[in-house]
């Protein structure tokens, strides 16, 4: 009898910095589709980001770790920021297969915005047989077609989470400003963007 396979959630982003909008996504996804593991991987160089200023690869990377710290099914993965030139996901996915081998089922998580972008993605029509996509809500996006029609049907997956009106960009905009991000990040990452003076300007 064969075993049941490993099932991997993948949930890629700039975390610029991580906010509790991806932890609660990861989260839901992690439940409602049974998996065993989600693991957070910071991009590289995030080639659609590339007109705005970008913290380090090692700081999103510290900061994902220490957001995901207290949670056992949550890991971070370092392959996007240790490959050299732009991220694609394409490359992400490839080398987490290589990493975990052919057991391992993969899930890419990913918002409503971004879903609806995935066909300007490196090598789009490869991605679906990496990997299934499960497109989650944002508030303020629709998750519905016309969006989403063009995609394989049989390998993506339109979830509702907990709508969290979260963004980084408002995040970095409030530190800017002086305003307080508490509860919008873990506690650890106020601290973190304190201590490294994040986003001041
Ligand atoms: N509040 C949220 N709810 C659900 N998904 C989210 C939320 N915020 C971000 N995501 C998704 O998480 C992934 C990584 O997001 P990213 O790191 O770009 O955060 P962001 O808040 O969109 O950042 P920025 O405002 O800098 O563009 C993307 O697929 C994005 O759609
Ligand atoms: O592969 C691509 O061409 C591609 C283009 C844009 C975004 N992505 C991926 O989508 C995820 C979310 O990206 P972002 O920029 O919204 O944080 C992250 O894992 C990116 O590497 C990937």
């Amino acid at each position: 009898m064969q075993g049941r396979r490993y099932r991997l959630g993948v949930m890629g982003g700039t975390f610029d910095p991580i906010h509790h909008g991806h932890l609660v996504a990861a989260s839901e996804v992690l439940a409602r589709f049974s998996l065993d593991e989600v693991v957070f991987v910071p991009t590289g160089t995030p080639w659609q980001k590339k007109d705005r200023r970008v913290s380090s690869g090692e700081d999103r990377y510290i900061m994902a770790a220490i957001a995901t710290s207290s949670n056992p099914r949550f890991t971070v993965s370092r392959v996007d920021i240790e490959r050299a030139g732009d991220t694609y996901t394409v490359d992400t996915l490839k080398d987490l297969r290589e990493e975990r081998g052919d057991d391992v089922d993969l899930f890419f998580i990913t918002g409503a915005d971004a879903l609806g972008q995935i066909l300007t993605w490196r090598g789009a029509e490869r991605l679906f047989q990496l990997a299934h996509f499960i497109g989650v809500t944002r508030p303020g996006v629709r998750l519905e077609a016309p969006s989403v029609e063009h995609l394989p049907a049989d390998r993506v997956t339109l979830l509702d989470v907990p709508a969290l009106a979260i963004s980084s960009t408002d995040c970095r905009k409030r530190v800017r400003e002086g305003l307080p991000i508490w509860y919008l990040v873990p506690d650890g990452i106020v601290n973190y963007i304190n201590k490294r003076g994040l986003y001041q300007e």
